[in-house]
């Protein structure tokens, strides 16, 4: 079957600087898919080139077999990307609804209100969709960017390091809403420091050094391969991440 995400020879550079150098990479539909690598070696940057926010040098991104490399992001959206960032980014003064209506009516405003509250469901914070985004703790406030990504009802859900500052038991949580949406049919691509969360839920791995993809495949044998180990599992700065 053909991947529902096609990422083929895709190269990014910025006045010298290789950001991606010719990355490769299958996204299976209904499954978890984590890009890891060292700081620099370009995992944003991917997620960039692949929802329009960077244009690709050179390479292919097909979406269900549509090219979307080069088209703008708001053209790939609507195609079925949804993204959240690494940092948040929220409408602090609003409400937790009107935060996910807003972005649900990107969709169209037809029953934008019934999408915004089964998105609320799905990530847990129906009951709290009157309070203001801002008094949100932590881990509900990156739960509120996935609901927005969410409401949009993409097939692909792409997501920034999710679990950046959030403390373990929210990781546990983060990792249980993530296999919640791959089971609603949904595709998750993201891009994750922590270890034990991308070990423990994704169906497969890509691994990046310097632009180019180290490994890719189950995340048991990535983790095994021996230049992932030296370029970045090994390194003492990473068992911390
Ligand atoms: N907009 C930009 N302008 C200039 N250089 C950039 C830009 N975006 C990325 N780069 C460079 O491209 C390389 C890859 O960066 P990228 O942010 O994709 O890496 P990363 O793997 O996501 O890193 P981190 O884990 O630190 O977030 C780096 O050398 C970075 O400085």
């Amino acid at each position: 079957m053909t991947a529902l995400l096609e990422i083929s020879h895709v190269a990014k550079r910025f006045n010298g600087v290789v950001a991606l150098d010719g990355v490769s990479a299958r996204v299976g539909r209904a499954t978890i898919t984590a890009v890891i690598g060292p700081n620099g070696s370009g995992k944003t940057s991917l997620l960039n080139v692949v929802t329009g926010f960077y244009e690709a040098d050179r390479g292919s991104v097909r979406f269900n077999g549509t090219e979307i490399a080069g088209r703008p992001p708001h053209w790939i959206a609507r195609l079925g990307l949804a993204r959240t960032f690494q940092h948040i980014r929220l409408f602090e003064g609003f409400s937790v609804f009107d935060n996910v209506h807003v972005a649900a009516e990107r969709r169209g405003t037809s029953h934008a209100r019934r999408r915004a509250e089964q998105a609320l469901e799905v990530v847990g914070l129906a009951a709290v969709g009157r309070q203001q985004a801002d008094a949100l703790p932590y881990g509900h406030k990156r739960r509120l960017e996935i609901a927005r990504a969410l409401a949009t009802e993409p097939e692909i859900l792409i997501l920034d390091e999710p679990a950046a500052g959030m403390n373990a038991t929210e990781k546990i949580e983060l990792g249980e809403l993530l296999f919640t949406i791959r089971d609603l049919g949904k595709t998750i691509l993201l891009v994750e420091h922590d270890m034990d969360l991308v070990m423990g839920i994704s169906d497969y791995v890509i691994a990046l050094n310097f632009g180019c993809t180290l490994a890719a495949g189950a995340p048991a044998a990535v983790r095994q391969d021996p230049q992932v180990i030296e370029a970045y599992l090994g390194r003492p700065e990473a068992a911390d991440a």
